[in-house]
């Protein structure tokens, strides 16, 4: 383990061992909220190969704090203790300055919970505070194409002022993850037509990680065929499936008392998965990506769930040929009122001016309710 609070060291990679020289090049992994519930899923299934492959080895980087160093040496000896052949490298620390330099993936999970009777505007700007120093780190000691996934909620608007602060990297580059909503909408779709999970294709989430993310039914398909051929149950899939993928963060919070974690870093895999494997033929994945230059008419300069495509690169491109109907394009706009609205709470954190927090009322993260 190495940490720049207290070092010591790590392995190093045996150039003479034959198992590895067919391996890839280590690549540099810096996880933020590394002891919270998230991390303690997501971080064994970075370190066993299953997100980037059996032939690339990892260092991972993770940031804690004063609050959570203790707990964080405790999660890099569980690490260490796992004997992950490809895990190379684990170090800690409460320092984003260090534990950043040289990522080439930042999987920023921190972020204050919002606690009862906190305004969504305090949220907003606690945790954006957060993710403008998290964006000045990244800015200044990691890799120029760092791909950034921002997770700590309110995802969106956080990755938005985290883009905002890192202006030496690609605004391309970072994501909010609406990976878990797109899997939660294909999980309502398959239980309701009586096929598997993966029958479940083309399936975008539009729009901001909350109740107003629309769960995009006219395109989506199942066994190739579009939903509506199959679900005839129009209600169904406006009412039901719509508010239940909406509100599912909230429910399971209430039976749970906490939200998702297991399935947050099972959805955190599969994002990373989709930006490191072509996309199949035909379909696509969503996640929350910079909206200027997009063809579908969104708001450019915030940061808005679309459907994208990858050639395996790390990188993406947004799909063009989607359908829109009123419902749809209905919901998208209300969600764009929802970010433009955050946007507005944080203009002083993105170095646009003086904030003015004017959030409608009724819309929350997944997990208020
Ligand atoms: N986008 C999505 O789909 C989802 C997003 N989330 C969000 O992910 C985030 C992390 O969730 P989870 O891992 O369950 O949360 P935990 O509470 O288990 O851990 C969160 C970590 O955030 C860090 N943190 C940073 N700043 C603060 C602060 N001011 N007060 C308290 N903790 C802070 C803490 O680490 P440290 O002390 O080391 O900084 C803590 O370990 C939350 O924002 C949650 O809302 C959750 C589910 C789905
Ligand atoms: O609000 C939360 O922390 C939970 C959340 O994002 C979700 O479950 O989608």
């Amino acid at each position: 383990m190495a940490c720049d609070c207290s070092a010591s060291s790590a392995y190093s990679i045996n150039t003479k061992d034959e198992k590895t020289k067919s391996w890839k090049k280590l690549v540099n992994v810096a996880v933020s909220g590394a002891a919270g519930m998230i991390s303690n899923h997501l971080l064994f299934k970075l370190a066993s190969g299953e997100v980037f492959g059996q032939d690339q080895p990892i260092a991972l980087k993770l940031l804690g704090s004063e609050r959570s160093i203790q707990a964080l040496e405790g999660v890099a000896m569980e690490l260490e203790d796992s004997l992950y052949p490809l895990l190379r490298e684990v170090s800690i620390g409460i320092d984003p300055y260090v534990v950043f330099e040289d990522a080439e993936w930042a999987l920023l999970i921190g972020a204050k919970p919002r606690g009862p009777g906190m305004e969504r505007s305090a949220l907003l700007d606690i945790n954006g505070q957060i993710f403008a120093e998290q964006g000045k780190a990244l800015n200044a000691v990691a890799s120029r194409n760092v791909k950034v996934i921002v997770v700590g909620n309110p995802c969106n608007t956080n990755a938005l002022i985290c883009l905002k602060n890192a202006p030496n990297i690609p605004a391309k580059n970072f994501h909010a993850l609406t990976r878990l909503d797109e899997n939660r909408a294909k999980c309502q779709l398959a239980l309701k037509a009586g096929v598997f999970y993966d029958k479940v294709s083309n399936m975008t989430i539009w729009g901001n990680h909350s109740t107003t993310q629309v769960p995009d039914f006219l395109n989506a398909k199942i066994n190739g065929r579009p939903v509506k051929e199959v679900i005839k149950d129009t209600k169904w899939l406006e009412e039901e499936f719509t508010k239940t993928v909406q509100k599912r963060g909230g429910v399971l919070i209430q039976k749970w008392g906490r939200s998702s974690a297991a399935s947050t870093a099972v959805s955190i895999v599969d994002a990373i998965r989709s930006l490191v494997n072509p996309t199949p033929e035909g379909d696509w994945f969503s996640t929350g990506v910079y909206t200027t230059g997009n063809p579908y008419g969104i708001s450019e300069d915030i940061v808005f769930s679309m459907p994208c495509r990858s050639k395996g690169d790390g990188d993406y491109e947004l799909v063009k040929d989607v359908a829109m109907d009123d419902f749809l394009w209905e919901r998208i706009k209300k969600s764009e009122a929802e970010l433009l609205a955050e946007k507005r709470c944080v203009a002083h954190l993105t170095g646009e001016g003086n904030a003015f927090c004017d959030l409608p009322g009724d819309t929350m993260l997944p997990g208020e309710m």
